[in-house]
């Protein structure tokens, strides 16, 4: 079990961005406020907390496959980013985190391989961590999906039908490690690049602080504290994308965590939901006159993404692609790794 208790808290002197705390039980049942306030944070800053999602223990249980398999030696860490894979900048700084993916595919079709094998300690929890934790996370999505289509306008089961359970995608589950700040090191290089996630939505939990947004209409970075029981949920491209720009996906980055706090190694566990692999990302204003209006609106840098799509399999390699430290070959690869952000530059 990685030493995720007795953890020193988030200090209190330190800024913090706040967010709608959202009810997940309220959300399916579709009370009013629920929705409202989730509109709200969904269209200004495209991140909230998300309470009573009953993910819990399957995260808990993640969070002690992920330090089993960081623990194993090199070669048998099948399919995992070691440090310093990607870069966090144009001039090339390495990030410090590793991790581990698992494709939601390879989760629905075990024990048959979908896509790619795995380490003996991510197979040896497939049945009581990685599956619940991703079968949790999807249904937790899919019900955002539901209510973003109903609040966008669109026809039932429009967003359903871009994130089929059986249509192959780059949904994955991800567990991130982030040692301890070395001893000296005071500045607060970023751990993992500023980025907007590249696909629907994001599910994710935190322990430590080190967590950033860069604040809307400011150059301002500020932590999101993290809340026990409360996950942290936010907006991909995909769906500033299909949203025709109402749906906000804001840069964030992880920095060391603050305080006390540096000196703990930092984990963190994500659910991606991405479309799948044939989708085409582009603006449903065919379907829903509020996103037909809203192209119309939108800035000059969404509406150049919009005019030309990209499906969903091929956007998201050219992202990842395109942050690979082996791949840097000047400023403008770096920069080709970029989503809808307004500050491509940004790092
Ligand atoms: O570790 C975190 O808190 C965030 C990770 C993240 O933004 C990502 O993997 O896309
Ligand atoms: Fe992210």
């Amino acid at each position: 079990m990685p030493a995720l208790t007795n953890l020193p808290s988030f200090p209190d002197n330190v800024p913090t961005h706040p967010l709608l705390v959202i009810d997940y039980d309220l959300l399916k049942t579709r009370d009013a406020n629920e929705v409202s306030k989730l509109w709200k944070a969904a269209t200004e800053l495209g991140f909230w907390y998300l309470k009573n999602h009953g993910a819990d223990e399957a995260v808990d249980r993640m969070f002690d496959m992920g330090d089993e398999t960081m623990n194993l030696p090199y070669d048998e860490k099948m399919n995992y980013k070691a440090r310093g894979a990607t870069v966090t900048d144009e001039s090339g700084a390495p990030d410090t985190v590793e991790f581990m993916n698992i494709a939601k595919d390879d989760a629905i079709a075990w024990p048959s391989v979908a896509r790619r094998t795995y380490p003996s300690t991510v197979n040896a929890r497939m049945n009581d961590a990685v599956i619940p934790f991703i079968r949790r996370s999807i249904e937790v999505n899919d019900t955002l999906l539901e209510i973003f289509n109903e609040l966008l306008g669109l026809p039932d089961g429009t967003l359903a039908e871009k994130h089929k359970l059986d249509e192959f995608s780059g949904s994955e589950a991800r567990v991130i490690k982030n040692p301890p700040r070395p001893e000296g090191l005071n500045e607060a290089k970023a751990a993992l690049a500023a980025h907007t996630d590249f696909g629907s939505l994001s599910f994710l939990h935190n322990r430590l602080g080190g967590l950033q947004v860069m604040v809307p209409g400011t150059d301002q970075w500020q932590y999101i504290k993290p809340i026990p029981g409360h996950a942290i949920c936010n907006l991909g491209d995909a769906m500033t994308i299909f949203s025709g720009g109402l749906l906000k996906s804001n840069l964030h980055r992880v920095v060391p965590p603050p305080g006390e706090q540096a000196h703990y190694a930092r984990w963190s566990l994500v659910y991606f939901t991405r479309p799948g692999d044939s989708v085409l990302l582009r603006a449903l204003g065919e379907h829903s006159s509020m996103i037909a209006k809203a192209v119309e609106d939108a800035p000059e840098h969404l509406r150049k993404i919009f005019e030309s799509p990209q499906t969903s399999q091929e956007w998201f390699t050219r992202r990842v692609k395109n942050m690979r430290t082996n791949n840097q070959k000047g400023v403008d690869v770096w920069r080709a790794s970029r989503g809808t952000e307004h500050r491509p530059l940004a790092a």
